[in-house]
């Protein structure tokens, strides 16, 4: 396997531009390909993940031009995919698998989506609960609650509400969200138990806004979308930098003393990992945020202990792991369940892979312990598991004056396929 020596580096300081937000283009792409009106969509970000979305609007029959090094221009089809018959791989990105789902499940064709090993391990079952009560015909191929899927023809009845558990991953409601404007219909979705990851419900109702739909929100609990409600291009749609992205740089600040800038998010964000800065200056950074960048110093020394309840930016909160390597004392980050069910079970990857550089880790349920090591094992080997949050977040380590070993680096595309060369030309001895 491929692995990556980061060499060991004490200081940070430079300005990164951001790629763009990966839930802000996968949702974007979709809204565009199902509305009236074409959209220029700028800074979309290029990954993966956005590249199994690219592909499977286009085999879907959904006209796509790329017109610049990060400007696609998309031809809308007014809710009406051409293509009523395809296989579909989605890689490993829940931000297109799940409204995907839900949006083929009001296609009126027949649809089989598929992923990697891992997105079959990857529970859809709340999602695919709600769509088939309501009519919605959708089979599991293999294990009952997970990918791969067929989904055949098939209409839904919205006269009673839809109701979705939120308490697995926010991306079932966000899917019924996107996908029940195309029945034309009012619709009502009711959430069962606690919601989960909240602050991406923020992003889809704010891009359907944008697409002219106004969801009408009661709490966390009750959306209702309402009748005759159609997508509508705005014409152009800016794609801000990827909060989640920014972390790591932003958290370099605080650990090799900075300044470091990131450019492409600041105070007007629509992401909720921009909240991922509160924690930093609870742990003692000093934080400066304008309209489009977020800039963080810190002076020399140990960082101080965080105690915090992490849902509302459960990926930024792997990052907080690793500064918790550069506090002063022991570090809980709590509520952190939806970790076990993501890219790889990353409360164990990361238990894991901690104790590797020389901390005393607890894992629970849904939470994690860490108390730092008096000194960072040099040279650590790093599994990452697939997983380009593992990759990003541990070679943070390094900027605690030692070596570590990544292995599998080239995981990171799944998000930020430059990542260690942005890194790399932040860092210094
Ligand atoms: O809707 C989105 O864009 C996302 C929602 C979150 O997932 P959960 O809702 O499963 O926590 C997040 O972890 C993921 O990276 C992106
Ligand atoms: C959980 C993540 O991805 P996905 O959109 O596939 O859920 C992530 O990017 O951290």
């Amino acid at each position: 396997m491929e692995s990556l020596t980061l060499p060991a580096v004490r200081h940070a300081y430079g300005t990164v531009k951001l790629p763009g937000s990966k839930s802000i283009s996968n949702r974007t792409l979709l809204l565009a390909a199902l509305a009236q009106g074409d959209t220029e969509i700028h800074e979309l970000l290029a990954s993966d993940d956005t590249q199994r979305m690219l592909d499977a609007l286009r085999i879907l029959g959904v006209k796509l031009e790329q017109t610049g090094l990060h400007q696609w221009q998309v031809h809308g089809t007014c809710g009406e995919f051409p293509v009523k018959q395809a296989a579909l791989f989605l890689g490993n990105a829940g931000t297109a698998f799940r409204p995907l789902t839900a949006a083929l499940a009001l296609s009126h064709g027949n649809y089989e989506l598929s992923g990697i090993a891992r997105m079959h391990e990857r529970p859809i079952g709340d999602l695919v609960d709600t769509l088939n009560a309501a009519g919605a015909a959708i089979e599991y191929l293999q294990n009952p609650g997970f990918p791969p899927l067929h989904i055949r023809p098939a209409t839904l009845n919205t006269s009673e509400a839809l109701r979705v558990r939120g308490d697995v991953s926010s991306q079932f409601l966000t899917a019924l969200l996107m996908a029940l404007p195309l029945t034309g219909e009012e619709a009502r979705i009711e959430v069962i138990g606690e919601l989960i990851s909240k602050p991406y419900i923020d992003i889809t109702l704010n891009l359907m806004r944008q697409f002219g739909i106004e969801v009408l929100r009661e709490h966390w609990r009750t959306f209702t979308i309402p009748a005759g409600s159609r997508y509508k291009s705005p014409g152009i749609v800016h794609v801000e930098g990827d909060a989640s992205s920014a972390s790591y740089f932003l958290a370099a600040g605080a650990i090799g003393q900075g300044p470091v800038t990131v450019e492409g998010v600041g105070r007007n964000s629509i992401q909720g990992d921009v909240r991922f800065v509160e924690a930093l200056e609870r742990m003692g950074a000093d934080v400066n945020t304008g309209d489009h960048w977020i800039k963080v110093h810190s002076t020399p020394g140990k960082l101080k202990a965080l105690d915090m309840d992490c849902n509302h930016i459960p990926d930024a909160a792997m990052t907080l792991a690793i500064l918790a390597l550069f506090a002063d004392g022991t570090s809980t980050l709590r509520n952190i369940a939806s970790w076990r069910v993501k890219e790889t079970d990353r409360l164990a990857a990361m238990a894991t892979e901690l104790r590797k550089v020389g901390a005393v880790v607890e894992e629970g349920n849904d939470y994690l312990r860490i108390t730092p090591p008096d000194a960072l094992t040099p040279n650590a080997c790093i599994d990452t598991y697939d997983d380009h949050r593992m990759a990003m977040c541990f070679s943070l380590v390094a900027l605690g004056g030692v070596p570590i070993v990544i292995n599998d680096p080239n995981c990171v595309a799944k998000t930020f396929p430059d990542y260690f060369e942005r890194f790399s030309a932040l860092v210094h001895a």
